[in-house]
C-alpha cells in the first residue's frame, strides 16, 4: 500500500534517543522529519551546532542545517511528534502536545502506567493501542508509549512462551549497556573494567511493566497478566545491546526443547511485511554455545530482533535461557518508529490536510 507523507517533529532532537529518531527517520518510506526540538539551550542554533553527534556515521545532511525550535506545541509544524525527552521535562511537556492535538509517541517513562496509555511492541499487544479511543486531551491528541529498554527485550522473550504455556514466575539478571545511561553517562572511572549493581528505578520498571504488556484488553482497560517477575539490573562496559540472562517457571513442567520451539514458531499477530521498521522475526534462536553476545549479535534484524541462546533445562525453575536487545533501537527509538508505523497503518494517524 502506497502511504502518504507524514509530516514528524522530534522532541529531545539533540539528545542520545533523539538523535537516533533523526537517524533512522532521515531516509524513512512514510515520515518526513519536518521539526527538530529541544530545550531553550539549543533552541535557535542549526542542529549541526546543538546536537554533539554522537554517531560514527555522520549527521544526515537534510538535518545538518534545519533549526532547532523549542519544545511547545506553538514552534512545531507536524502531523505527529515523537519524544526523546528527558523523564524530568517530559511529563509536562508531552501532556501540552497531546492537549495540542498531536499524537505523541514517547520514549520516555512518565505515562507507561498511566491506564488508558498503551504500552505498545506491535509484534505482541497490538490491540492495547484501543486504550488511544479512553484518552481525553482537550484538543484530542494522545501518547502512546514503548517499554524500558530493558523491559524490551525480556518481554519480546516472554512472549512466545506466554502464548504457549503458563508463565507463573520469571527471575532476571540483567546486564545493562552505557549508551542506556545516555551521553554522558556513567563516569569513565566507574564503567571502565568494572560493573555497577545499581540502575535507579530499573528493577522497578522490569518488575511491573511486563505485566501491563503481556495483559489482556478489554472493554477499555488492561487486565494484567498474572506474573511475577524479580530483575536484578547491572549496569557493565558494553557499548549498545542489554543481555537479560533469565529463568522462567511454569505451571506444568516444561523442558528446553518445548521452550525453543515456542520461540522458533512465534508468529507476530501483526502483518510485519507492512511496517518499514518491523523485523521479520521479532526472536530469533541461536544455538551456538557462546551466543548471543552484544558484539556480535545486537544488529540482528537492524537493531530491532531480539537473539536467543543458552536455551537450558533450569535445575531451580524449569529453563533458563540468554536474551540480547539493542537498547537504543528496539529499545528505544526504533520502538517508538514501529510503533508509528503501526498507528498510522490502522488509521489512527493520518496526515493533516492543508
Ligand atoms: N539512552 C537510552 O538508551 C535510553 C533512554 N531512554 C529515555 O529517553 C529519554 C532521553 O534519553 P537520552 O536521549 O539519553 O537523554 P539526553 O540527556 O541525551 O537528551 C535529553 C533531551 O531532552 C532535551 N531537554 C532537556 N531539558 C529540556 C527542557 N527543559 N525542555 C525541552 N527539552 C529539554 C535535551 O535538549 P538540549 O540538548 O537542548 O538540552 C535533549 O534533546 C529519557 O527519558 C530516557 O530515560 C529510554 C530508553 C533508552
Ligand atoms: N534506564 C535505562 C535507560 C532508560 O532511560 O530507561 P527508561 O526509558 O525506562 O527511563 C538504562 O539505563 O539502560
Amino acid at each position: 500500500m502506497a502511504q502518504p507523507a507524514i509530516r514528524v517533529g522530534i522532541l529531545g532532537a539533540t539528545g542520545a534517543v533523539g538523535q537516533t529518531f533523526v537517524r533512522r527517520l532521515a531516509n524513512h518510506p512514510w515520515f518526513s522529519i519536518a521539526a527538530l526540538a529541544a530545550s531553550e539551550r539549543s533552541a535557535g542554533k542549526s542542529y549541526r551546532d546543538a546536537a554533539n553527534w554522537l554517531s560514527s556515521r555522520p549527521m544526515p545532511e537534510a538535518v545538518a542545517d534545519m533549526e532547532v525550535v523549542p519544545c511547545t506545541p506553538d514552534a512545531v509544524d507536524a502531523d505527529l511528534v515523537f519524544s526523546g525527552l528527558d523523564s524530568s521535562v517530559a511529563g509536562e511537556i508531552e501532556a501540552d502536545f497531546a492537549e495540542a492535538g498531536f499524537p505523541v509517541i514517547s520514549n520516555a517513562k512518565n505515562y507507561r502506567m498511566a491506564p488508558d496509555v498503551p504500552l505498545l511492541i506491535p509484534e505482541i499487544n497490538p490491540e492495547h493501542a484501543a486504550l488511544i479511543d479512553e484518552q481525553t486531551w482537550s484538543g484530542g491528541g494522545f501518547i502512546v508509549t514503548n517499554p524500558n529498554c530493558s523491559t524490551v527485550g525480556l518481554v519480546c522473550a516472554l512472549r512466545p512462551l506466554v502464548e504457549a504455556f503458563t508463565v507463573e514466575a520469571v527471575q532476571v539478571t540483567m546486564l545493562q549497556a552505557l549508551s542506556g545511561a545516555g551521553y554522558p553517562g556513567v563516569a569513565s572511572l566507574d564503567a571502565l573494567g568494572n560493573v555497577v549493581p545499581y540502575i535507579g528505578g530499573e528493577e522497578e520498571k522490569l518488575d511491573e511493566e511486563p505485566r501491563k504488556i503481556l495483559g489482556t484488553y478489554a472493554d477499555g482497560a488492561i487486565q494484567e497478566a498474572d506474573l511475577a517477575v524479580s530483575a536484578q539490573c547491572n549496569r557493565v562496559p558494553v557499548r549498545n545491546g542489554h543481555l537479560a540472562c533469565a529463568s522462567v517457571r511454569f505451571s506444568d513442567a516444561i523442558g528446553p526443547d518445548a521452550v525453543e520451539d515456542a520461540f522458533r514458531t512465534y508468529e507476530s499477530p501483526v502483518d510485519v511485511s507492512a511496517l518499514p521498521s518491523a523485523p521479520e522475526r521479532l526472536v530469533v534462536v541461536d544455538n551456538a554455545p557462546d551466543a548471543p553476545q552484544p558484539r556480535k549479535h545486537v544488529y540482528a534484524g537492524d537493531g530491532m530482533t531480539v537473539t536467543v541462546g543458552r536455551i537450558q533445562a533450569c535445575t531451580v525453575n524449569h529453563v533458563k535461557f540468554v536474551a540480547l536487545s539493542h537498547n537504543t533501537i528496539r529499545g528505544a527509538a526504533g520502538g517508538a518508529i514501529l510503533n508509528a508505523e503501526q498507528l498510522v497503518h490502522e488509521g489512527r494517524i493520518t496526515p493533516a490536510v492543508a
